[in-house]
């Protein structure tokens, strides 16, 4: 396989099982957020690792975060919560620290930033052939950020689940890139995406 055909392969895969990464594997991984375009490198990406060990520890400080009465979460919702991330063979949480001192640099392009550390950390992930999904939702709320000790200025960017694909590890239908690409010509672009509708 190519390096293209390596990248235009990767998908998220939801359903996991064990093997997780290991420690050098898991330091390889992380490393490649380094390499994330970053303006006024700032790496404003943090990760933080709930070992197994830790995990019910955590998920106990995390519903009582969700019980919190200005949430409101269906009951279904915070058990289906607890039961994702207590089967998940790796959970990595995904923070930022939103850097306002001695820089020029927006939060929007540092969450770009951020945000594009992520991918690379999703395309290493995949090299590893390993699987990974990345969730936000609810679960990214303040009371969960608390329970990982972290207040502002860090913000939380969601959680990545990996390890080892369950069963078939084939990549979906893509959609068609010409569909989202569009020529300027002297008057304003239209993407056939948006005119389709
Ligand atoms: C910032 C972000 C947050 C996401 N949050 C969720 C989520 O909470 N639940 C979910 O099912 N998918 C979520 N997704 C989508 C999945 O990670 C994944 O991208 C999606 O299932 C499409 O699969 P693909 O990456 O193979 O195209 C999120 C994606 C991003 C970029």
């Amino acid at each position: 396989m190519t390096n293209l055909e390596f990248l235009l392969s990767r998908f998220s895969c939801g359903s996991l099982k064990d093997p997780a990464p290991n420690n050098e594997e898991l330091h390889q991984i992380l490393s490649a957020s380094m390499r994330a375009p970053d303006h006024g490198r700032l790496r404003p990406w943090r990760f933080v690792l709930v070992p197994k060990e830790y995990r019910q520890q955590w998920l106990d400080r995390v519903e009582h975060a969700m019980r919190q009465p200005e949430y409101d979460y269906p009951e279904s919702y915070i058990q289906k919560v607890k039961h994702n991330f207590s089967c998940a063979p790796m959970v990595i949480a995904l923070a930022m620290r939103q850097i306002t001192e001695k820089t020029s640099v927006s939060i929007d392009e540092q969450l770009m930033a951020a945000s594009a550390a992520v991918m690379n950390v999703l395309n290493a992930v995949h090299a590893l052939k390993f699987g990974v999904k990345w969730v936000t939702g609810p679960i990214a709320n303040q009371g969960v950020v608390e329970s990982l000790g972290l207040q502002a200025p860090y913000r939380m960017m969601g959680f990545l689940f990996v390890g080892t694909p369950c069963g078939e590890n084939e990549a979906p239908p893509r959609a068609m890139v010409d569909d989202y690409v569009a020529v300027w010509q002297g008057r304003p672009v239209q993407f056939k995406i948006d005119s389709e509708n």
